[in-house]
């Protein structure tokens, strides 16, 4: 996954369940064709596969557990996360934490697959401890401000510079998003001047009358 990207998390609203996750992922296609930008979705499991089928952007899975085959009843297996077509997974999300040992048990599970992980923290310190596990992508997101409408970009500018730099540090080979409260492109273009390579973003768009045309504006500025 290339950046600037932005990464859309379906998470389990009704309005990105089911046929509306079909939908909305072929507005995300659709945009993404139309500018250029990077664009990659995470819908829940169940609509996985019929996704991942329908458009070429990346489809990442919304959590993936720290499990081996065999008898784990409700377990999200990595390996069946990329047979239904998973390019990669968010891991650790602030609606779904995991302990530290199991967060490089999955970031490791996902290099052997050759899947991107993505692994959301709520600060820099923890932002800095998930650098040194070296995934992909670190996302952080400040809890409070998750749903919001209030753009981390705006209301805590410091903990994207502060990221930004801790993982220069650490790893620069990570790459940095941020999300919680984005909804426009002045958001986005917000958070790339503040060192971010993209954003995770659910509510702004997701919720939007439109969600088509609220992609558009969130990747104007890009
Ligand atoms: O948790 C988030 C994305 O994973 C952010 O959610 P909102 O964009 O709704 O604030």
């Amino acid at each position: 996954m290339e950046t600037p990207i932005v990464i859309l998390n379906f998470k389990t609203y009704t309005e990105s369940t089911g046929k509306r996750a079909l939908e909305l992922a072929g507005a995300c296609q659709e945009v993404a064709d139309e500018t250029g930008v990077n664009i990659a979705v995470a819908p829940q499991h169940m609509d996985l596969q019929p996704v991942a089928e329908a458009v070429d952007i990346p489809v990442l899975a919304q959590h993936i557990d720290p499990i081996d085959a065999g008898g784990h009843t409700g377990g999200v297996l990595a390996e069946c996360a990329l047979e239904a077509g998973a390019a990669g997974t968010l891991i650790n999300h602030s609606e779904k934490r995991m302990k530290l040992a199991d967060i490089e048990n999955v970031i490791s599970r996902t290099r052997k697959l050759n899947m991107a992980s993505v692994v959301c923290t709520n600060n820099v310190s923890t932002t800095a401890a998930a650098a040194a596990l070296k995934p992909d992508f670190v996302a952080v997101e400040p809890p409070e401000l998750i749903g919001s409408g209030i753009p981390v970009s705006k209301a805590e500018p410091e903990v994207i510079t502060g990221s930004v730099s801790a993982v220069q540090d650490i790893n620069p080979d990570v790459s940095v998003l941020c999300g919680a409260g984005i909804s426009t492109g002045e958001d986005m273009r917000a958070a790339l001047d503040l060192g971010a390579e993209g954003v995770l973003l659910a509510s702004g768009i997701i919720l939007a009358e439109s969600p088509r045309d609220a992609l558009l504006d969130l990747v104007s500025k890009v």
